[in-house]
């Protein structure tokens, strides 16, 4: 549904956004995750088509933003980080005005704009000045505007962005309700949002995309961490052949320490007995061998240790930083 291309734009010499490319398909909830000035709002911003790529292609269902931005755009719900809502208009006014600017007149508006108060829980506060509201309702009122004309595909800046607990429950909960009808992009710098929230991650890096993978692929782990006395284990453990399912056995930071990844088949626990008996026999020592955890917040971590590697000095920077995205990934 939405196809992504090559995206580049940058802020005068700047590249905020290098080359990123993905698809989402119907019905996914995708999480964009970055640290702070990563390149998410200006890639949700080019997504919802309100800024201009420098090179690369946005593409829902086969029609091109840069061909057609205003058709797609009435056809997405669109929430920026930073919501431009009109202070002085009170909630009713404002959806009215917005659902006006998605082309709904008539029975559609009054019908669109009843159930996105419905939804969003704001029929309290129809009359209320927006800006007397609380973070959390004007937060509401944005995604309310968002979901008018039952978009496909909706584009979330940081949805939750300053709110409490409770009103971020609300939230999430919200979502996963819109979610139901419709394609999700949402971003933000939260772990725990994405895990409870969406069915896959993006993770950008320095503008770039370093990792992009579902949630349920990414607990599943076929990586095993090895420390032992038998600095040649690579050597020991690569007689064993393909058919005990070990792929590669990668030397790590100290001597002794290896990650070793199996093939997606393999079991486990029987990889792992292999590999005790094979040392052992060869005179080594055990002192690790465990699945490697894999979950959001150690490869974010990792993404994030190779970014601090890369600022190092003595190393071209390009070099590191291709190291960086290929372990990430
Ligand atoms: N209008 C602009 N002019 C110049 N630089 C900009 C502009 N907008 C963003 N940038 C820079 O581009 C980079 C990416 O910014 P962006 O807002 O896309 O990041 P982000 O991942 O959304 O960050 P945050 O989580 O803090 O909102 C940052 O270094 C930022 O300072």
């Amino acid at each position: 549904m939405l196809e992504v291309t090559h995206l580049s734009r940058y802020y005068d010499d700047f590249k905020a956004v290098d080359g990123v490319s993905f698809n989402i398909g119907k019905g996914e909830i995708v999480g964009l995750l970055g640290h702070n000035g990563a390149g998410k709002t200006t890639i949700m911003k080019m997504l919802s088509g309100y800024l201009e790529p420098d090179s690369g292609s946005v593409t829902i269902d086969g029609t091109s933003m840069a061909d057609k931005p205003k058709i797609l755009q009435r056809q997405l719900g669109y929430l920026p980080e930073n919501l431009p809502v009109y202070g002085e208009m009170t909630v009713a006014d404002y959806l009215d005005y917005a659902a006006s600017l998605k082309g709904l007149d008539g029975r559609d508006k009054v019908d669109e704009i009843r159930r996105a108060i419905k939804a969003t829980e704001l029929a309290d506060k129809l009359h209320a000045r927006i800006h007397t509201l609380s973070r959390g309702y004007k937060q509401r009122v944005g995604v309310a505007q968002a979901i008018l004309g039952r978009p496909r595909l909706l584009i979330l800046d940081e949805p939750t962005n300053g709110l409490d607990p409770t009103q971020t429950r609300q939230m999430r909960a919200l979502i996963k309700e819109i979610a139901r009808e419709a394609t999700v992009i949402l971003s933000t710098h939260i772990m725990q949002e994405v895990e409870a929230l969406c069915d896959r991650v993006l993770i950008i890096h320095r503008g770039q995309l370093a990792v992009d993978e579902k949630l349920d692929s990414l607990r599943q782990s076929n990586c095993i961490l090895l420390e032992t006395s038998a600095t040649d284990a690579r050597e020991v453990l690569g007689r064993l052949g393909t058919e005990e399912g070990i792929e590669t056995i990668e030397p790590q930071n100290k001597p002794g320490q290896f990650r070793i990844t199996l093939h997606k088949d393999t079991n486990i626990r029987s990889a792992s007995a292999v590999i005790a008996r094979t040392l052992i026999a060869a005179g080594g020592e055990l002192y690790r061998l465990q699945p490697e955890q894999r979950d959001l917040e150690s490869l974010f971590r990792q993404v994030n240790d190779n970014q601090h590697r890369s600022n190092q000095p003595n190393q071209p920077n390009n070099e590191k930083k291709s190291e960086a995205l290929e372990n990430a990934a």
